[in-house]
């Protein structure tokens, strides 16, 4: 063999172990291995100051506004908005009065027990469950016909709150400090089986296309929503390609600051209840019924009498006289009072009553509970545009929370975007997290309707209401 084919065979050898080399780097860079070894990386706290466990935050409306998250694309627009009787939602399914649920113990102690150091004149004996008298409805059924409404004066029968005389049997209201931190485990149950599902595709090594449809579908099938389900896997690749992913405690540690940025823990949850120089705060609470409408006001009654604040409830709720007993039950059990109107009195009236007499009375906080079985949605508009134009001839509207209940997935969304068309929501409550493992739903409710998530329900218990914090949502999640 010549020196010339000596060297061309040399230099066809050198180009093919160049080849073999690259080829090789290019491989290793899109592969995942997992070495159980390393020391864990310390997550970065990107939960925008968001601890787990913190209390629930009140702010004044009119001084803290909710950056507005862009409004997400619509990811399903198929189907009409499930509202009132035309709803997918089991809404007369038997429901359970507040006497019927078992309260949490009494927490002896550190925090200090509530109805002390709130309405005041209000004893605390000993909680006994029993059924308040409910007294008859006081506010007059009468028309509310806006023009008249001009020049607001308070009922000629003034709409004298339930007294407290009435309501001898106040409760213990458990401490809301750390209230996500113990009812978590509820939380935990439910979802994280979508968490293991995720950390077993994403740490399995080898992510190929196949693998990452896998994670697209698993996020799908939690209800995240196709937006979001996009985002949040356009950045896990994207960071695990650029960050050299490899340990276990990396990948969850990745998936945790994705899915945290996702829920954006920088929008302003605190519930706008603090009172204003000259009247109260103003909190009106809608959804469609069933969702837990009733029951979130008087949970949030608690929450707000455990915080020290006078609270004065409205039961607008007319369509049900049921509705009306239950508001004053929790109302009662708290030391709140309840102003009512007859069965099918007009809703504006009552929530005009009710908002006059918190005026009156100099309370901190008027909680005004709606109706939401409406057969369409031009009755919606009509009814609940109407309750709230009403109110503000009297005083701002500082809040407005949408009531949601998360088990019923995407016809929430639907009833979400009805209700969000008829009122400016402020906030959503997520009920009966408790009962789904399809918590996803958090996600898309907040990318749809650009508002955030402040509270969530965690079962039927008097004080199962925690805020809303998305890094130990997040955690909960992850198991
Ligand atoms: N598991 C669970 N159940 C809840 C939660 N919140 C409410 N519920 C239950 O949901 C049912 C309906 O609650 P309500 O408060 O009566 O619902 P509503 O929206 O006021 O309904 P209407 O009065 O018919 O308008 C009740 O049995 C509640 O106990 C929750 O977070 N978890």
């Amino acid at each position: 063999m010549t020196a010339e084919a000596w060297i061309l065979i040399a230099a066809a050898a050198a180009i093919l172990l160049i080849a073999l080399v690259v080829g090789f780097v290019l491989y290793r860079r899109r592969q995942i291995s997992l070495t159980a070894t390393k020391a864990p990386t310390a997550v970065e706290d990107r939960s925008g100051g968001y601890k787990a466990g913190g209390g629930f935050s009140f702010s004044q409306g009119g001084t803290a506004t909710a950056p507005r998250q862009p409004v997400g694309e619509r990811t399903d627009v198929d189907g009409q908005p499930g509202v009132g009787d035309d709803a997918a939602v089991p809404r007369d399914a038997p429901k359970r009065g507040i006497t019927e649920i078992r309260l949490p113990d009494p927490v002896v102690d550190e925090a200090t027990p509530v109805a002390e150091k709130s309405a005041p004149a209000v004893d605390k004996p000993a909680p006994v469950a029993s059924e308040p008298a409910v007294s008859e409805p006081v506010v007059e059924d009468r028309a509310v016909e806006e023009p008249l409404v001009e020049e607001p004066k308070l009922p000629t029968a003034p709409a004298t709150p339930q007294s407290l005389d009435t309501a001898p049997t106040i409760d213990e209201i458990a401490p809301t400090e750390g209230r996500l931190d113990r009812l978590r485990g509820r939380l935990s149950r439910s979802q994280s089986a979508v968490g293991k599902s995720l950390l077993g595709l994403l740490g399995g090594g080898d992510l190929d296309e196949d693998s990452w449809e896998e994670v697209e579908d698993t996020l799908l099938i939690a209800d995240l929503g196709s937006a979001v389900t996009t985002t949040v896997v356009a950045a896990l690749r994207e960071r695990m390609a650029t960050r050299n992913v490899r340990t276990e405690a990396e990948v969850r540690a990745l998936l945790r600051e994705v899915l945290i940025e996702a829920l954006h823990p920088e929008l302003d949850r605190s519930i706008r209840a603090l009172p204003h120089d000259d009247h109260p705060s103003i909190l009106l609470v809608v959804g469609v019924n069933g969702t837990g409408k009733t029951t979130t006001t008087g949970k949030l009654a608690r929450v707000l009498v455990a915080d020290g604040r006078r609270v004065l409830l409205g039961a607008a709720d007319t369509f049900r006289a049921a509705a009306a007993d239950q508001l004053q039950t929790w109302g009662e059990r708290v030391g709140a009072d309840t102003v009512r109107g007859k069965e099918h009195a007009d809703p504006a009236s009552v929530a005009f009553d009710a908002v006059s007499k918190g005026i009156e009375l100099g309370v901190d906080v008027v909680l005004i509970d709606t109706a939401g079985r409406l057969h369409t949605k031009t009755g919606l508009m009509d009814e609940l545009g109407k309750v709230k134009r009403v109110i503000e001839k009297r005083a701002t509207v500082d809040e407005v929370l949408l009531v949601l209940d998360a088990t019923i997935g995407q016809n929430g969304l639907m009833q979400a975007r009805v209700f969000a068309d008829v009122v400016a929501i402020s906030g959503v409550v997520l009920t009966k997290l408790d009962g789904t493992a399809k918590g996803g739903i958090v996600f898309q409710v907040q990318h749809e309707l650009g508002v955030p998530v402040k509270l969530v329900g965690l079962g039927e218990g008097a004080d199962d209401l925690a805020p809303f914090e998305p890094a130990a949502f997040v955690d909960a999640l992850l198991g």
